[in-house]
């Protein structure tokens, strides 16, 4: 058969899971062994499809459905945490079933599932923006803050006919865009502008959106962090392109190398792959690292000079934790290095999921577009524009974020104290659960300097990763399953981030609350000494 190029271009996508694919979960091998389907490249269609005879056959079967939907995965919410809910389920209907009374999620960073309390300030104001007719009672005002009730007004009167019932300008409401504008400006120091920005439903929709303008064919490569969230690979594979691998090095606390970046990017040109963009995700999901200013200098000069559009998310940018590192913006930092629009492509993500605020459930975000022209954003705002537009709510919430009270508000001490509370936690749940990591037999854990994660990596002794072959399932995984089934602890295994052949890790979230963390770390620490003690070489 001709060697297509389409198979060295998958090819070249399965180097950062070539390890972990060794080690296939069982569901998913079972998949492949039991279906009768070639595939001959990633976008091709199945050969079931042409023998389609009998009229009983369903419409729609695994194996003719889209090949890119099958190739997609998004570990974070996979099988384990499947199993997790069956368990939960199963000490509701019968209690003392596990050697556990309950499970811990540490397997996403969803912040207000695990506790976490709103913003007082934001929920106000969103909650006078939905039902506006309250605005005028008396009562209000013993109820809500002056500034809560000030700023829904501002806000209704930026939306025409104060309808938050009526779909928006596809962009997002404009008087809102120009609060995040302000606020960017406010953050960075440089001009932003109003126009350049496209509230979304979170972050997740703005980064599909992004590949499905990049990628036309499996011939388009993106450069992505190993390990990386899944979004960007689930993402790739579905609009069909190619996820070029970069390596982030976990012995200098995952940095980020640009010698490694240009290997990788030279060995996917020479397998006729064109690199269009490369993503960094900073502060890191699942790595946790916060990015020196001096790195993301290299990295701003790097996409310049490879002709690259960087994908900015900054989803975390509230979440650091250490003194010695603090968050710049990508736009803040190629401005102050003298470039403009002319000068580099660069989307920045933000999302109202993370931060101190965690609305994940309120879905709300944007990304700012700059170093485009004109006719390439209106081509954005004509794949916006087929989803009519974002949720007013996530709109607003955006803005809020973006533009929380100032000193001499009302709300400012309480809103502070609220904020200030929940970030000191969260870097004191980060250092103890790193500490407790590293206190175990083979693992190391570096810092979580920021976002909501600790990528902890685990020496698994050689028999550990027999036992786990031999049920088909990847040595992360295999640890993973028994940590579950043994105690309740949901961490997700480092083979759904991607990973260096040969290493092994899993993702903590740092989210569960701190009357939590103890008795984490006294299970996960009981469990790991039993593994070990069974698999120990
Ligand atoms: C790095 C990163 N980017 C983007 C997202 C998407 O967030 P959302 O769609 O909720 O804004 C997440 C969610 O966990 C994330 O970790």
């Amino acid at each position: 058969m001709r060697k297509s190029v389409a198979g060295k271009l998958r090819k070249a996508l399965e180097l950062s899971f070539q390890h972990n694919r060794r080690f296939l979960s069982s569901s998913h091998s079972r998949f492949l062994s039991s279906t009768p389907v070639v595939f001959d490249s990633a976008t091709s269609t199945s050969m079931a499809d042409s023998s389609s005879s009998s009229h009983a056959s369903p419409p729609l079967s695994l194996q003719t459905i889209n090949p890119k939907v099958l190739k997609c995965e998004y570990a974070v919410r996979g099988e384990i945490v499947t199993l997790a809910q069956r368990l939960q389920q199963e000490l509701q209907e019968k209690p003392g079933s596990h050697p556990f009374d309950e499970i811990l999620y540490c397997n996403i960073g969803n912040p207000q599932s695990l506790g976490q309390q709103p913003i007082t300030f934001f929920r106000e104001v969103l909650a006078l923006c939905d039902h506006p007719a309250i605005l005028d009672k008396s009562e209000t005002q013993g109820l809500f803050s002056a500034d809560a009730i000030e700023r829904a007004w501002q806000i209704l009167d930026q939306i025409p006919g104060r309808a938050t019932g009526a779909y928006s300008h596809s962009q997002g409401i404009k008087g809102l865009r120009d609060t995040i504008a302000a606020g960017i400006e406010a953050r960075d120091g440089y001009p932003a502008n109003p126009n350049d920005i496209f509230l979304t439903d979170g972050a997740s929709p703005a980064v599909h959106m992004m590949m499905q303008l990049l990628i036309r064919s499996e011939k388009d490569g993106i450069l992505c962090p190993i390990p990386q969230y899944p979004l960007y690979s689930a993402s790739i594979a579905l609009h069909g392109g190619t996820l070029v691998p970069y390596y982030l090095d976990e012995a200098s606390g995952w940095g980020l190398e640009i010698l490694e970046l240009k290997k990788q990017l030279e060995e996917a040109k020479s397998k006729g792959i064109s690199v269009r963009a490369l993503v960094v995700i900073n502060p890191g999901n699942p790595t946790g690292q916060v990015v020196a200013e001096g790195n993301q200098r290299d990295i701003v000069e790097f996409c310049k000079q490879e002709g690259l559009v960087l994908l900015a998310d900054e989803v975390y940018q509230e979440n650091v934790y250490v003194p010695e590192k603090e968050f710049h913006s990508f736009k803040k930092v190629s401005r102050s290095m003298g470039y403009g629009e002319d000068d580099i492509a660069l989307v920045s993500f933000q999302s109202v999921s993370k931060g101190y605020y965690g609305e994940c459930g309120k879905r709300g975000g944007y990304m700012e577009v700059t170093g485009f022209s004109a006719d390439i954003r209106e081509q954005i705002y004509k794949v916006a524009s087929v989803n009519l537009c974002s949720n007013i709510s996530g709109q607003i919430l955006a803005s809020l974020v973006m533009s929380p009270p100032k000193v001499g508000d009302e709300s400012y001490e309480s809103y502070r104290a609220e904020r200030d509370g929940i970030l000191s936690s969260l870097a004191r749940r980060a250092k103890t659960l790193e500490d407790a990591f590293n206190n175990l037999e083979g693992i190391t854990c570096n810092k979580a300097e920021g976002a909501m994660y600790l990528f902890p990596r685990i020496n698994l002794p050689q028999k550990a990763i027999k036992a786990a072959e031999a049920v088909k399932e990847a040595p992360d995984a295999f640890y993973c399953h028994r940590l579950l089934n043994a105690t309740g602890i949901v961490f997700v295994p480092g083979s759904g981030f991607g990973q260096a052949p040969g290493t092994w890790h899993f993702r903590c979230t740092i989210l569960p609350q701190e009357d939590k963390i103890p008795a984490i770390v006294s299970r996960l620490t009981d469990f790991h000494k039993g593994f070990m003690d069974e698999f120990r070489d």
